[in-house]
């Protein structure tokens, strides 16, 4: 990622590591506006040691994405941290079996990591890996906590492949520490540490299709045990992981078209971006003209499409007693270049350049949901995370392009 500094409140940054005072402790100093130091006088026995404690806001921003397993996790993220450039990789030397993913500016741990009790664990007591009871949340919260701070932390390894624990790896804190999966937003505690909330909310109908289609291609499972487990979890899904959804700032919600009456292939899709109004820093995106209601099929001379065509709707909702703007779009694009004309009806996109979607969703069309709702939401919540650290870092991130 390239970072340059936003003219006039640049935070210059010197690391001055002979001053490091006790473990993980960084002592970054700030010039400029950016800068909040406190001096701690520390009168040890000597009464003489004096300690300069730097507050600067050049700690990891969080971002937390809720969702259920193979609700789209790991596509979201590979296109979130396209935004900001770099391919995540899991950590060079460490376990195979690693569930986090580094690239230059992002890290991404998994909620899954935190499972206070194995496959066997779980088993023996009988609850689901959804059970809040299968989860270390004091750990998380200190582990989360102590990244915001600047400081690493050895978390813990879930490995999926044996189901058991296994030793530590170290994670430094990154500039952007993403923290996805099954509750990240359970516990208020690690929810009020996260900067910005996200959530998958996969209709049942559309989450079994896009299980069959991958446990039964690269897992080998039957369409009885994939159905078989999918119910299984849903009363634990209803409970412990449906309702985080309240708390998330943005919802990408995914439901089977209403273009097609009675549709029974699930191929076609209908994708709602719901954004909460009156974030702190987040300001949704709009088509046409803030705060109206409107209904837009750009089917025509501008945009090709075939059966059944693109609907796009934008208006005010309320969600969970919260007031929301609803971007949703029908259908799927036959050529994705002509996102052009869609992107070019958007606002507050927050693109650095007109085209900036489109690029992006073309950079990454080999991802599932490409010519859908889901990589378009998904690619604009890349670009308001990317606004969100921006302000909060008080930087500027040069697009990739
Ligand atoms: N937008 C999409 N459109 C169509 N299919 C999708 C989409 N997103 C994901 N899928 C399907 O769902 C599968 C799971 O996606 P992904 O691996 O991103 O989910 P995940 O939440 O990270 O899963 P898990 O937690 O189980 O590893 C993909 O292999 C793909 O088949
Ligand atoms: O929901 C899940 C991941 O998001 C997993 O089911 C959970 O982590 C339990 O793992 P396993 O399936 O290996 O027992």
């Amino acid at each position: 990622m390239l970072l340059s500094p936003a003219a006039g409140r640049a935070p210059a940054r010197t690391t001055r590591p002979e001053l490091a005072c006790g473990p993980g402790f960084s002592s970054t100093f700030f010039k400029g506006s950016a800068l909040r130091a406190s001096v701690a006088q520390a009168s040890g026995r000597t009464g003489r040691a004096q300690i300069l404690i730097v507050r600067a806001d050049n700690r990891p921003i969080i971002i937390g994405m809720a969702a259920d397993s193979g609700c789209g996790k790991s596509t979201f993220m590979r296109r979130m941290t396209s935004v900001f450039g770099g391919s995540p990789k899991p950590p060079a030397g460490g376990n195979p079996d690693s569930n986090t993913l580094i690239s230059d500016s992002t890290t991404v741990i998994c909620m899954d990591d935190y499972h206070s009790l194995d496959r066997y664990g779980r088993k023996e007591k009988g609850v689901t890996a959804l059970d809040p009871a299968a989860q270390d949340f004091d750990l998380m919260y200190e582990q989360i906590k102590a990244l915001k701070d600047g400081k690493s932390v050895e978390k813990p390894i879930y490995n999926h492949v044996t189901g058991l624990l296994d030793p530590p790896e170290t994670v430094k804190p990154p500039q952007i520490l993403v923290c996805e999966g099954l509750h990240p937003f359970h516990d208020e505690r690690v929810r009020k540490l996260m900067d910005f909330h996200v959530y998958l909310d996969i209709s049942e109908e559309v989450k079994t299709s896009w299980k069959l289609q991958r446990d039964m291609a690269e897992r080998g499972h039957s369409e009885e045990s994939i159905k078989a487990s999918i119910a299984a979890r849903k009363p634990d899904f209803d409970a412990f992981i449906d309702p985080q959804k309240q708390y998330a700032d943005v919802i990408i919600q995914v439901l089977p078209t209403q273009l097609i009456p009675e549709d029974k292939e699930g191929k076609v899709l209908r994708v709602r971006m719901i954004q909460k109004e009156g974030v702190k820093r987040f300001s949704p995106a709009y088509l046409f003209d803030e705060g109206s209601t409107i209904s837009w099929i750009p089917c025509g001379r501008k945009l090709t499409c075939s059966f059944p065509g693109i609907k796009f709707f934008y208006g005010p909702d309320t969600y969970y007693g919260d007031e929301v703007s609803v971007l949703e779009m029908d259908g799927q694009f036959d050529k994705l270049e002509e996102l052009i004309y869609v992107e070019s009806h958007l606002s507050n996109t927050s693109a650095k350049f007109y085209g900036e979607i489109t690029q992006q969703m073309l950079k990454n069309s080999q991802f599932p949901g490409s010519k859908n709702g889901t990589g378009l939401f998904q690619t604009l919540v890349g670009l308001k995370i990317r606004e969100v650290f921006e302000a909060i870092r008080q930087t500027t991130v040069a697009p990739v392009v």
